[in-house]
């Protein structure tokens, strides 16, 4: 998918949001667990109840992996299912990668090829080989870390390297990779406050914000900085979507949330 593509998508939906599909077994209806692939069948349910409301889904790798080969193929048949029923829909892994250069076209090649997501988070501190490879796949993008949302993103990220954040290191630097169009950066909702000058250094790049909802993130704050002429941004929701409801509803009660998130979107959309 190319970003033309995903702002036409953007526009279209009056949307920016991204549906995490952090799909836990302990969260998910009792009822589903007595299914052939529950993980596949609340997947399904979620991915048909919003699939109007956003413009990504982005599966986090690591509930599939802890479930085993299960929890791989689920995943793999979410992704066939995503991709044949809703083509238009930008699928980001949620992967956050990293490795020396032949280890990550191996990684780019599980997701990108294998698995045909359109996305994946990597993380930078590998540096250059480690990015480059990703980024070879031209119809693709690679979302690199940049400044997330957790506490311990104050250990390293906001630290100073010769008078700079490294944050910000990270993102000039990454602006200077073959390629460079293709990235995308996450940045944590809770990190409001930084998007100004985030902005000053990658104006144009697209912008993963994970952390409303449960993390506490505000979306208008968000988008205060981070929306851009052609928006920029895409803002993910998981678990206040996801188990918005442990019953019987729990489609029609993530379609809810999801219309919440995206009727506020369109208020910020009218802003620009
Ligand atoms: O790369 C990510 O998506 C990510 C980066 C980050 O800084 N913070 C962050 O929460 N995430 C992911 O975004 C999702 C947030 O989930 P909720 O807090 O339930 O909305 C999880 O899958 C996290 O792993």
């Amino acid at each position: 998918m190319s970003t033309d593509e995903l702002i036409s998508q953007i526009r279209k939906k009056n949307s920016f949001l991204c549906i995490g599909l952090d799909t836990d077994l302990s969260k998910i209806p009792p009822h589903l667990l007595e299914e052939a692939d529950p993980i596949f069948s609340f997947n399904k349910a979620i991915v048909d109840a919003t699939h109007h409301l956003c413009v990504a889904y982005k599966p986090n790798t690591a509930f599939y992996e802890a479930c085993g080969i299960k929890g791989w193929e689920a995943l793999a048949q979410t992704m066939e299912y995503i991709n044949t029923k809703y083509p238009e829909i930008l699928t980001i892994a949620d992967a956050k990668r990293g490795d020396i250069g032949n280890t990550a076209t191996q990684y780019a090649r599980a997701f990108f090829e294998d698995l045909s997501f359109d996305a994946i988070t990597v993380a930078p501190y590998m540096g250059r080989d480690s990015v480059e490879p990703f980024l070879k796949f031209s119809d693709k993008f690679t979302i690199l870390l940049a400044l997330t949302s957790n506490p311990g993103a104050f250990d390293f990220q906001t630290k100073r390297i010769e008078g700079k954040e490294l944050y910000k290191q990270v993102l000039e630097t990454a602006l200077t990779y073959e390629n460079s169009e293709q990235l995308m950066f996450v940045v944590g909702a809770t990190k409001a406050e930084y998007l100004k000058q985030i902005r000053a250094i990658v104006p144009n790049n697209f912008l993963l914000v994970p952390g409303v909802g449960a993390q506490g993130g505000s979306l208008v704050e968000v988008c205060r900085y981070g929306l851009t002429k052609d928006i920029g941004l895409l803002i993910n929701s998981s678990r206040g979507i996801l188990y918005a409801s442990k019953g019987k509803d729990f489609a029609a009660a993530a379609r809810e949330q999801a219309l919440q998130l995206q009727k506020a979107m369109a208020v910020e959309m009218d802003k620009i």
